[in-house]
């Protein structure tokens, strides 16, 4: 049996991030995910914002993680190609009460090192942002906040990962596994796997991993759904920056922002629930989403809202993160990261990586990996030649960049797998013109295949 260096149990955004690290450092690594793809659980749905940490809590592990995710971010997009739209939040006061916490909110931020915000009358954020409704009363200025592709960045440090000979096994839930004092054997639904040391990055199921491997769990995570609704491109017209409400203890809020691929969002809910892996739309939720689009931009109202989703965050009984270390057991949980996370995970696995090196450190440090081109939008595939047909239409996906896919290093385990590395039935249609074309292009290539189709 295989043994490798670490470990990485579940393979959302901060385990992604996690393995990449350890694998640059020349680790062999594994990652076990439950899922059929990258990113399957809590990191599935999110609203694609570069944090700056503005309003983290001022001297958590949380804003540190953020800062230097952010920062690692921006040094890494241009050698991976990534797009980063630099919008910049407005974090808008809509009511007296909410006009009167600006004050503290940009005093917060400058404590956070984020010294580039400013508070801006109603007249300027009319000037900036001549579409919003003139309800606005004041806001604060945040310049750094940005929009990114929620699924690239991810799908290139999983690729790192494979091209510095790590292993991703997906289907792979863990149901058991037992430490020996030199490391762990784990068992999975895909069979049995030895590590020196773990690190437990599981998201929704991070309690039930802990407490079924370690024993004990020292958080239990609380499922909180949020729902979001997409307008047609056409929207995108209306509005230059994130328009962020005045955030409260439990949420930054509802958010309208443009989306990297040229839409309109807005969202999400904060819902309590029970379920771990139910994420549904419901249609009371969503219409009151769009409704209070249109309240923050009036010439949202009539535009067409052309898809919805929803995902649940990993929230625990506490705000901040929960990351622990078991060195006795080389072991470490990264838990309760909320959605900042995705902004963090590069910060997150930093971390993580430093309270590894007192204990079980990485072999040798490898060569600087060549990447794939994973978010080259100009020119798009079709205005090369040889591109064979375009499959969809809406989002003008060709053949090529489907096969491209589908024969990659980190191939799609799914139908959905597919659509975030394509962008196909990802438009207008939602499938509706291509379905039948990709089901046929994708016949016995998926590990899962489209719904009711077979192998
Ligand atoms: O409601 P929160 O605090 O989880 O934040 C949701 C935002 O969309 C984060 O980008």
């Amino acid at each position: 049996m295989d043994r490798y260096d670490v470990a990485v149990i579940g393979a959302g955004v901060v385990g992604c991030a996690v393995a990449r690290r350890f694998a640059l450092r020349g680790a062999r690594v594994l990652v076990l995910e439950k899922g059929a793809d990258i990113l399957s659980g809590a990191s599935k749905a999110n609203s694609a914002i570069l944090h700056t940490g503005f309003d983290a809590p001022e001297g958590s592990l949380e804003l540190e993680c953020i800062q230097r995710g952010h920062a690692e971010y921006l040094a890494l997009r241009a050698e991976m190609n990534l797009p980063l739209l630099e919008t910049g939040a407005i974090v808008v006061a809509w009511s007296e009460e909410e006009e009167a916490r600006l004050g503290a909110l940009e005093r917060q931020a400058r404590a956070n090192g984020v010294d580039d915000v400013r508070i801006l009358p109603a007249a300027e954020i009319r000037r900036l942002e001549p579409q919003l409704s003139t309800r606005a009363r004041a806001g604060l200025h945040v310049p750094r906040e940005h929009v990114i592709d929620p699924w690239s960045p991810f799908l290139a440090y999983a690729t790192q990962v494979v091209a510095q000979g790590g292993r991703m096994v997906f289907d792979a839930e863990v149901t058991a596994g037992a430490f020996d004092g030199e490391g762990w054997t784990l068992d999975t639904a895909q069979g049995r796997f030895q590590a020196a040391a773990v690190v437990n990055c599981a998201g929704l199921f991070g309690d039930v991993v802990d407490q079924r491997l370690l024993g004990r769990a020292s958080f239990e995570i609380r499922p909180r759904k949020g729902q979001f609704a997409v307008f047609d491109k056409a929207a995108s017209a209306l509005l230059t920056a994130i328009i962020l409400p005045v955030p409260t203890e439990r949420s930054k809020g509802v958010v309208l922002c443009r989306t990297i691929f040229g839409n309109v969002l807005v969202g999400p809910t904060a819902e309590e629930q029970a379920d771990r892996t139910r994420a549904t739309v419901t249609e009371p939720e969503l219409r009151a989403l769009v409704a209070r689009a249109a309240e923050i931009v009036p010439a949202l109202a009539g535009m067409p809202v052309t898809a919805a989703y929803a995902g649940l965050r990993p929230a625990t009984e506490e705000k901040h993160y929960r990351i622990h270390q078991d060195t006795a057991r080389r072991w470490i949980t990264v838990g309760g990261i909320r959605s900042t996370g995705m902004t963090a995970a590069l910060g997150i696995a930093q971390h993580v990586e430093a309270l590894f090196a007192s204990g079980p450190a990485a072999t040798a440090a490898p060569a600087a990996p060549r990447m794939p081109n994973l978010a080259d939008h100009l020119p798009r595939d079709w205005q090369r030649p040889g591109y064979d047909e375009i499959v969809c239409h809406c989002e003008m996906v060709t053949k090529r960049e489907i096969e491209a896919a589908l024969a990659g290093p980190m191939p799609p385990g799914d139908f959905g797998g597919l659509k975030r590395r394509t962008r196909c039935a990802m438009g207008r249609c939602q499938g509706f013109n291509c379905l039948g074309r990709l089901t046929e292009i994708t016949a016995g290539r998926l590990p899962h295949p489209l719904p009711g189709h077979p192998l």
